[in-house]
């Protein structure tokens, strides 16, 4: 069989500007299209405004100048100012519109963001750097929002409509001199496009420093971080790491912004010598008569609006361009394709009635990584326990994302009661599957949702939740909370039902607020009983898979567990890991992972009896509970609750 490799590398293209302006637009339009319409007519009569105030303006002055009748220039008086209400106002509303925009599109933006991820089926694009950065900077809240693109492509509208207008009287008056002016804009066109392309690349490659930085800055403001922080002196370290991170992305701006001031000034060189050259041949035209005088103030207004269009529309096309960089990061996100190929009509994954097996499974994480493993071949018998042990690093947990298809074996086959489980729905299979993770996870949610996020069925459930909960040892601490299966697990966030308002004691030497408005925090082995209730909420699964349940329970608990867990798998097909040998020692079948190879496999007894891997590490947790200084063997109920319980 031809090797697969296990990690799909991203490999959309990124698509062109016209598409990807289109698809910006399309966004914004679907998002508020009321807002959109809205913003987009008001937009367009600013650009008129300045326009139709110049001329205003130099009609004024004529009937002023040529003594005109009163009540024209009463007329034109009211039009003027009609004209400055609208340009004084519509900006607030044009802001308002935008900012309705900007938010609504971040909205969906965000949605469409995380629904991509979510389709994602496997780990790898997780563990890709690139596809990390992508999606950083594809993140409305990072500075990403289609509405950018939309925005700076009406801005540049809007600044061709007023440019039109004032390069048509600049035509009327000086025809040389428009001329010259709209050359002027060509230079800073095309530096403002330069520049653009400059500082979305300069994004583009201080990405990953600063991803690298917000790691710093996690852990340094991290509860979880903050015991061996402060254990192990490292804040200084981690800070000295994350201020290193920032002076990066800082040089590298610095370096784009001095560029900037650079190019910028030398623009304004140009057009200030290009408006300068204007006012001096209208003064000189004005003084032989060719201009009137409300022609050199219609000519001064034409200058300045064109130059500030001119640069208006540099500046938004380069702005534009940049957003339209960081919304190809958006795009190649949402329309990446599968990480793991999937069919599109999966067979029907059967009731699990055989068992599962692995045929000569060989997986690597990358194709330049080592074997982690080599040619597994196992049974996992319907009905029966299989427990898998190993050194650190042997490949069990591996193995395990792997019937969970969070990777594909890069060869080899896993079969459902022979059925390949890359051909089945993954969602599927995964609803088929009680698992706790070796690094399972605690969210800072009340304790129902901690375990409700198991079954989402079982949300509203609570005689499901209390069940699950009991069966993990877990329900008596749980009720003893303030407020039993509705507490807060997390001490970092409020209670939704509490407000902010809650006094601040972040200054105080005594904390002691009773929590007010906080939530609580569990211990280590309760928060590992709570993961373990969130999968015997999936009381109906077919495969239960327990990596370590019981590394964080005390000697109690853990006996505890491993009868009820011996209860819970009659009839039902579990797959058990533990370093602690006395736990799975009543497995079905024992298997010995080492390398990535199964090196035995057996019974208790049998492995016992083999004298091999097994026997040697069980012989040597054993020991540790020897009388001091003896060979004597145990007594037979401490040898008993020796290998159940440690
Ligand atoms: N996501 C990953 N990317 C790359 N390599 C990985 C990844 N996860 C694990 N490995 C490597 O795979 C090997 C096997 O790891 P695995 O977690 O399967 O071992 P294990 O037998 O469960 O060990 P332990 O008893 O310590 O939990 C290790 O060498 C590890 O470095």
């Amino acid at each position: 069989m031809s090797e697969k490799a296990p990690v799909r590398r991203e490999s959309t293209p990124m698509p062109s500007v016209p598409s990807r302006f289109t698809a910006a637009v399309s966004l914004s339009v679907r998002a508020a299209p009321v807002a959109f319409a809205a913003h987009t007519a008001l937009t367009l009569v600013t650009s008129v405004t300045p326009v139709v105030s110049a001329w205003l303006m130099k009609l004024v002055v004529d009937n002023i100048v040529d003594r005109g009748p009163r009540g024209t220039l009463l007329a034109l008086v009211a039009g003027l100012a009609a004209a400055g209400v609208g340009t004084a106002t519509l900006p607030q509303l044009i802001q308002y519109l935008r900012g309705e925009l900007d938010r609504r599109a971040g909205l969906l933006t965000q949605d469409r963001l995380f629904t991509a991820t979510n389709r994602f089926v496997g780990l790898g694009r997780f563990e890709d750097p690139r596809f990390l950065d992508r999606l950083r900077l594809a993140q409305p809240n990072v500075g990403m929002n289609p509405n950018d693109v939309v925005g700076g492509g009406l801005n540049v509208l809007r600044a061709l409509l007023t440019l039109t207008g004032f390069v048509g009287t600049l035509f009327l008056l000086g025809p040389v001199m428009a001329v010259l002016l709209l050359l002027s804009g060509v230079p800073m066109l095309a530096a403002e496009i330069s520049l653009s392309r400059r500082r979305a690349r300069m994004i583009w490659k201080v990405g990953p420093v600063e991803r690298r930085e917000f790691f710093y800055v996690d852990l340094l403001s991290s509860v979880e971080a903050a015991k061996e922080i402060r254990l192990f002196g490292t804040g200084g370290f981690l800070r000295g790491r994350m201020l290193a991170e920032r002076r990066t992305a800082n040089a590298a701006k610095r370096a784009m912004d001095r560029r900037d001031v650079v190019v910028q000034a030398g623009l304004a060189t140009l057009t200030a010598a290009v408006s300068g050259a204007g006012l001096v041949w209208a003064v000189a035209a004005a003084h032989s008569g060719a201009l009137s005088s409300g022609d050199v103030t219609v000519f001064v207004a034409a200058v300045a609006a064109v130059q500030g269009s001119l640069s208006m529309i540099a500046g938004e096309i380069a702005r534009s361009h940049q957003a339209l960089e960081l919304f190809g990061h958006y795009l190649v996100v949402t329309t990446a394709g599968p990480d793991l190929p999937t069919r599109a009509e999966p067979c029907p994954l059967p009731v699990l009635s055989r068992g599962i097996t692995l045929d000569d499974v060989w997986f690597r994480y990358a194709p330049g990584h080592p074997w982690v493993l080599r040619g597994v071949t196992l049974h996992i018998p319907h009905g029966g326990a299989l427990a898998l042990v190993g050194l650190n690093g042997a490949g069990k947990s591996t193995l395990v994302k792997l019937l969970c298809r969070f990777y594909d074996p890069t060869r080899g086959t896993i079969r459902w009661d022979g059925v390949d489980i890359r051909e089945v729905d993954a969602a599927e299979l995964r609803r088929r599957i009680g698992a706790v993770f070796q690094d399972y996870m605690h969210y800072d949610m009340t304790a129902a949702e901690n375990i409700a996020l198991g079954d989402l069925d079982a949300l509203d459930d609570a005689p499901r939740l209390r069940t699950a909960a009991l069966r993990a040892g877990i329900h008596d601490t749980i009720s003893g909370l303030p407020h039993g299966y509705a507490t807060l697990l997390s001490r970092t966030f409020f209670m939704t039902a509490d407000t902010p308002e809650a006094p601040d004691t972040a200054g105080s030497p005594d904390r002691g607020t009773d929590g007010v408005g906080t939530g609580v925090s569990l211990s280590g082995g309760q928060q590992q009983r709570l993961a373990l209730a969130r999968a015997f909420l999936r009381d109906r699964c077919e495969l239960m898979i327990l990596d370590e349940p019981s590394a964080g329970l005390d000697a109690a608990a853990e006996h505890d567990l491993h009868r009820s867990l011996r209860r819970h798998r009659e009839g039902r097909t579990s797959l058990l890991i533990s370093h602690r040998l006395g736990a799975i020692r009543d497995a079905d079948l024992i298997v010995v992972l080492s390398e990535g190879k199964v090196v035995e496999r057996g019974d208790h007894a049998a492995l016992l009896a083999a004298e091999g891997t097994y026997a040697r590490l069980f012989a040597l947790q054993a020991e540790g509970y020897r009388p001091h200084g003896t060979d004597a063997p145990l007594p037979a109920s401490t040898a008993t609750a020796t290998t159940r319980n440690h």
